[in-house]
């Protein structure tokens, strides 16, 4: 593996519902899914995540109210990219979601996500995210579609699997 590109993803909670962004273009294009994207060499993972959620939905969220609940890693068959993703969720927030050049917004209801039109492993890890678990998922792709082999592991907490990872 030879290169790791750094990303966030922030899900928004409200009692039964969560906010979704439905993906105008690029990465992930057509698909419904949190917002995020790249950490850019000047900012640090949260406020890349801050930006990123702002950028895409006009939401606004304090730093110290994200709280980092999974760390995703996305390898594809015949690519030599790791994608690292930094997965925050909140209930505490400040706006109402408006769509953007990048996304639009909607609020789903927890029973009734559109995981027809989400990424492959959205719904292997969404039941530990709704359940209030921490976790690491791995996933291995061939192509967009295909996902030739993954692990989900529950974390006691995120802050021990950063500090303790090699
Ligand atoms: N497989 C899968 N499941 C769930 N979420 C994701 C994936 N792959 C992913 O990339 N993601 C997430 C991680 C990020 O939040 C976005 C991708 O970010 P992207 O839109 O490419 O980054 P930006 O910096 O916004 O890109 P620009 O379009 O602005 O260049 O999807």
């Amino acid at each position: 593996m030879s290169l790791t590109k750094l990303f966030t993803l922030v899900f928004l909670r409200k009692e039964d519902e969560i906010l979704l962004g439905f993906k105008k273009r690029g990465f992930g294009m057509n698909k419904w899914n949190g917002f995020g994207g790249k950490v850019e060499p000047n900012e640090t993972i949260v406020e890349a995540a801050v930006r990123e959620l702002s950028e895409e939905s006009t939401m606004s969220v304090k730093p110290s109210d994200l709280i980092n609940i999974a760390h995703l890693e996305f390898t594809f068959h015949d690519e030599p990219v790791l994608m690292d993703v930094r997965v925050f969720a909140t209930n505490t927030f400040e706006g109402t979601p408006k769509e953007t050049e990048e996304m639009t917004p909607k609020w789903f209801n927890i029973k009734e996500l559109p995981f027809s039109n989400m990424w492959p492993d959205d719904e292997l890890w969404f039941p530990y995210m709704l359940e209030g678990k921490k976790f690491v998922g791995k996933f291995h792709y061939k192509g967009f579609d295909t996902i030739l082999h993954h692990t989900i592991e529950e974390q006691e907490s995120m802050e021990a699997f950063y500090a303790n990872r090699k």
